[in-house]
């Protein structure tokens, strides 16, 4: 899939799915339309982590909804996954497409206008950039209350690539990042930690595609 298909993107962690396994939360979240998912186990043991990964691969094939992994080419290699995100921290991006080779899709996380324009340049499939909102998944550099609205639209602005937004992101405040010109969400919480995933996935689908129709013109300008 192309990413700039890349409307409602889940990123797992068991830690936070009340209890759930993530094999159960992405299969709530296929059946409920997202469009790709991330394999981000940070707690979980390599062997472990393989495992997962083989069953979501095969979960994902079948619902035609791309795999990416968080971090690690070699999980990625190991289990035929469309991909891997980044960050500042991880590989550059430039040595993980040598690594993958140019069908792999490579995001990379940014939160400034140059680090945006840096991982394009370097060959970025897509950007995922944030914490736009407040976030209690992750540990921040940025202001705690995000890098917000204005932050993503400059570098919308900036890059060619598809931008996905992350960070505190939930069906309620997730039509103003793709009308700020985002491609699409990424969340762990909203989906991983709702009573039922799958429709939280469905609502929050279907506010990316009402915000879609907007930022296209084709409602709301009547
Ligand atoms: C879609 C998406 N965007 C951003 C991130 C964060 O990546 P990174 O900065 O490398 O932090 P970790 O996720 O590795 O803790 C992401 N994972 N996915
Ligand atoms: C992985 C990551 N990168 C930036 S914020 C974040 C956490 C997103 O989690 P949530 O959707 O629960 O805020
Ligand atoms: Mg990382």
């Amino acid at each position: 899939m192309d990413p700039s298909s890349y409307g409602t993107y889940l990123v797992t962690q068991q830690s936070i799915s009340a209890g759930r396994s993530t094999i159960a939360v992405v299969e709530d979240a296929t059946a409920g339309g997202v469009d790709v998912v991330q394999l981000r186990e940070k707690e979980t043991e390599t062997r472990r982590r393989y495992e997962v990964g083989l069953e979501l691969r095969e979960l994902t094939a079948e619902a035609g909804v791309d795999l990416i992994v968080n971090d690690r080419v070699d999980v990625a290699q190991a289990i035929d996954a469309d991909g891997v995100h980044v960050g500042q921290s991880d590989l550059p991006v430039a040595v993980i497409r040598e690594l993958l080779g140019s069908d792999a899709v490579i995001g990379c996380s940014t939160s400034t206008v140059d680090e945006a324009r840096e991982a394009e340049a370097a060959g970025a499939d897509y950007l995922g950039v944030g914490a736009v909102y407040g976030t209690f998944s992750k540990d921040v550099a940025d202001d705690e209350d995000g890098i917000g609205l204005e932050r993503i639209a400059a570098i919308v602005d900036a890059v060619s690539i598809p931008v996905v937004g992350i960070g505190g992101i939930t069906a309620d405040n997730a039509g103003p990042v793709v009308e700020a010109g985002a491609t699409g969400v990424a969340v762990i919480s909203e989906i991983t930690a709702a009573d039922d995933p799958r429709a939280a996935t469905e609502r929050l689908a279907e506010t990316v595609e009402t915000a879609k129709d907007v930022e296209d013109g084709s409602v709301g300008n009547e």
